[in-house]
C-alpha cells in the first residue's frame, strides 16, 4: 500500500508547528509498512491534483493568504476534479478559510475563496484574535472523539453547515463559539494548529484511513503504541481544564 500526498503552498502556509502534520502522517504509514510519497506544490508550480489521496494545505498570516488566493482560485476545477476521484482534503486555519466563500482580512481586503463551501470569514474588528489552546468533541463520522489543539485567528467563519466539532474549552469557528471547523467526510477545515496531529492520534488514523480509502477502500490500519501520544493529549488536556 501507498499513500500519496500533495502538501499545498508549503513554502508559505505553515504556522505553529503546521508542517508537523505531515511529519506525523508521514511517520504513522511507515510504522506500518505504507510507503508514502510527499510532493509540495508552491505558486505557479503544477500538479495533478487528482493523483493524490491526500491534499494538505496549512495555515497563514493575512498577508500570505492574500498572496497565493489568486493561484488557488485557478486551481478551483483541479479541487473540484480531486474531490470527485475521492481525494481527502486537510485544511488548517488560513487553509480552511481560503476553501469558503471569502475572507476579509484585518486590513479590510476581500481576499476570495475558493467557494466550494458556503463558509465565510471576516475579521474581527479592531484587530481581536482568538489565541489559545483548544479542546472540542469532534464528530469524526459519527463516532464522538476529543480533539486538542491552538489557535490564534481573527477570522471569525460563520455560515459553517457541517462543523467539525463542538467546543469544549477555546473559541472555534468565532469567538466564544459552540462549534469549530468544517468537516464534510472528505473535506477537513480547522482552525487547530498546535501541530494538529502529533497528540490526537485518532484523528491522525480517521484521515489516513479516509484517504486511503480512494484507492484501496475500506482499510483496517495495524495499531500502534500511542502511549506518548496519547499522554500528550492527556497533559495538555489536565492543563486546559485547570487553566479554566
Ligand atoms: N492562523 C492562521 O492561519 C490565520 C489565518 C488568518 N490570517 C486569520 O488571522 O484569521
Amino acid at each position: 500500500m501507498e499513500l500519496k500526498i500533495l502538501w499545498m503552498y508549503h513554502d508559505v502556509m505553515d504556522l505553529y508547528g503546521d508542517k508537523g502534520n505531515i511529519a506525523v502522517l508521514k511517520k504513522r504509514c511507515e510504522r506500518r509498512g505504507i510507503a508514502v510519497q510527499i510532493d509540495t506544490c508552491g505558486m505557479g508550480e503544477m500538479a495533478d491534483m487528482c493523483a493524490y489521496d491526500l491534499i494538505f494545505m496549512g495555515g497563514g498570516a493575512d498577508k500570505e493568504q492574500s498572496l497565493l488566493y489568486q493561484d488557488l482560485i485557478k486551481r478551483k476545477e483541479q479541487v473540484q476534479a480531486a474531490l470527485d476521484s475521492g481525494s481527502f482534503i486537510l485544511l488548517i486555519c488560513g487553509g480552511y478559510q481560503l476553501f469558503g466563500k471569502y475572507y476579509v482580512d484585518a486590513f479590510g481586503n476581500q481576499i476570495e475563496g475558493l467557494g466550494l463551501f458556503p463558509y465565510y470569514t471576516n475579521a474581527a474588528a479592531d484587530n481581536k484574535r482568538c489565541i489559545g489552546n483548544v479542546l472540542i468533541e469532534a464528530n469524526l463520522d459519527g463516532e464522538r472523539v476529543e480533539v486538542i489543539g491552538f489557535e490564534n485567528h481573527g477570522g471569525q467563519s460563520e455560515g459553517v453547515t457541517q462543523p467539525f466539532g463542538k467546543v469544549i474549552i477555546g473559541h472555534g469557528n468565532v469567538f466564544h463559539g459552540t462549534y469549530e471547523g468544517f468537516y464534510n467526510g472528505q473535506v477537513l477545515g480547522t482552525y487547530l494548529h498546535g501541530p494538529l496531529l502529533p497528540k490526537n492520534a485518532k484523528l491522525a488514523d480517521h484521515i489516513l484511513k479516509k484517504a486511503l480509502k480512494k484507492r484501496y477502500g475500506e482499510v483496517t490500519l495495524a495499531p500502534l503504541d500511542d502511549t506518548w501520544e496519547n499522554k500528550a493529549f492527556a497533559a495538555m488536556k489536565k492543563r486546559l481544564i485547570h487553566a479554566k
